[in-house]
């Protein structure tokens, strides 16, 4: 489902102008569109029915009215934080659905996801095991575990988000695997319920998805051998989304039905922990030219939105469409849109064919997921304003930070 649509040369969002919700707004901007998240989840969850479960990956956005919309429909929520789980809670998110993933579980997070009862803990070394286990000890408790294995599959994804690697640092080696559930089924305060993998994101081939579902499927068949039974089998993240047209569309009906046959007469549930592809293609960043600026060799649209607002064409050389809110006549050209932080690597897009004048708005495509989450204050930029579109409804999940926020937890010297 695409909220956002041309009509008479305008781009709305559902029932929109995008020109209106920035003149009242403001930019730059984060715009998501309610149909379109609800749209994506319940895709998920129709497909996999009564099989498992969709634990949300919060990471990919968490504004607690994208989290409150989800907490609506009964989604659970993938955590990587105490930040993240209070988030959740607030958002009216139940804890009993709430997995928490992460190589580096500090005390008080395993103490308040014990305290609050979550679903079960994503353990990605024998360390962080001992901890929950002495954790779980001091307060009388078992505490729920899955192993997050490391398949060594590669996901043919960016490097930098690739996961499921033995260079990569997540997981525990699925050859050691048995020996961590052997000791894991012997402390006094860990409950094994799951096994759990997450080997990249924006994986557009379900391959190395069905690669890794077989290696985690024998390892369960042997750990049944020696008695420790896995009751749910989590897969991490969900499929990759479409940036540009010509990307392949996984069907996530056909995804789960592959997995489902390859489960057999096991008695598993499924965990599916999407992130990307419940928000990415439902949110906008919104941005203002402000200047023109044009040399022998380059055109540069200067805007003001840039790095900090999103990172991903900084950091992954990620390619996000550029669409004007208003569509205008006349010649194109070739322009590098640029933000104005004092970095050669501050771009949101470069070498877009646009017709484009000083004052127009421009809609960077697909921001919804690892936009806003990842912005900083770089540069002393306040972060941006966060609305959700509802119809012709407007809902402003956050506020736009002004100074005082930035400064708010500074001090002068005494
Ligand atoms: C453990 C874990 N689960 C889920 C996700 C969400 O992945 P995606 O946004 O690709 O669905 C991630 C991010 O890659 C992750 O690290
Ligand atoms: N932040 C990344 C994805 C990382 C996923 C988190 N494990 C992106 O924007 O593509």
């Amino acid at each position: 489902m695409n909220p956002f649509q041309y009509r008479d040369n305008e781009l709305y969002i559902e029932e929109l102008p995008l020109t209106e919700v920035a003149a009242q707004h403001g930019t730059p901007l984060y715009v998501y569109s309610r149909q379109a998240i609800e749209t994506a989840w319940h895709g998920y969850a129709d497909a996999l029915k009564d099989h498992g479960m969709v634990c949300y990956a919060v990471k990919a956005n968490s504004n607690i009215g994208v989290l409150n919309l989800l907490a609506r429909l009964g989604s659970g929520f993938d955590i990587v934080s105490v930040g993240e789980l209070e988030r959740v809670l607030t958002a009216g998110g139940d804890p009993s659905k709430v997995v928490f993933s992460g190589v580096g579980k500090q005390v008080d997070e395993i103490r308040r996801a014990l305290e609050v009862g979550i679903h079960c803990f994503n353990v990605e070394s024998v360390a962080e095991l001992q901890r929950i286990n002495e954790v779980a000890g001091t307060m009388d408790m078992q505490a729920p575990v899955s192993i997050r294995v490391n398949p060594d599959v590669d996901a043919k994804t960016h490097p930098y988000i690739s996961t499921g690697l033995k260079q990569n640092k997540f997981g525990i080696d699925i050859n050691s695997a048995e020996q961590v559930y052997a000791l894991a089924a012997s402390l006094a305060h860990i409950n094994v319920i799951g096994v759990d993998c997450h080997i990249g994101s924006q994986i557009t081939d379900v391959t190395p998805f069905l690669d890794a579902l077989d290696r985690l499927l024998a390892l369960i068949d042997r750990l049944a051998g020696k008695g420790i039974q896995i009751r749910h089998l989590d897969l991490g993240g969900g499929v990759g989304v479409q940036y540009q047209q010509d990307e392949p569309v996984v069907s996530l009906t056909d995804y789960v039905q592959q997995i489902v046959s390859r489960l057999g007469a096991r008695a598993l549930t499924l965990i599916m922990e999407p992130g990307r592809s419940i928000v990415a293609n439902a949110g906008v960043l919104l941005t203002r030219v402000e200047y023109l600026k044009q040399n022998d060799e380059h055109n540069f649209a200067i805007v003001d939105g840039a790095m900090n607002d999103l990172i991903r064409p900084s950091l992954y050389q990620a390619w996000q469409d550029v669409k004007p809110l208003q569509l205008r006549t006349g010649t194109s050209h070739t322009w590098d849109i640029v933000g104005p932080i004092c970095e050669t690597t501050d771009f949101l897009a470069k070498g877009r064919q646009l017709v484009i004048e000083q004052g127009d708005i421009l809609a960077i495509m697909d921001s919804g997921a690892y936009g806003f989450t990842m912005a900083s204050n770089y540069n002393s930029r306040p972060r941006v304003a966060e609305i959700l579109v509802d119809g012709q409804q407007t809902h402003v999940v956050r506020r736009r930070e002004i100074f005082a926020d930035l400064i708010a937890h500074e001090y002068l010297i005494e």
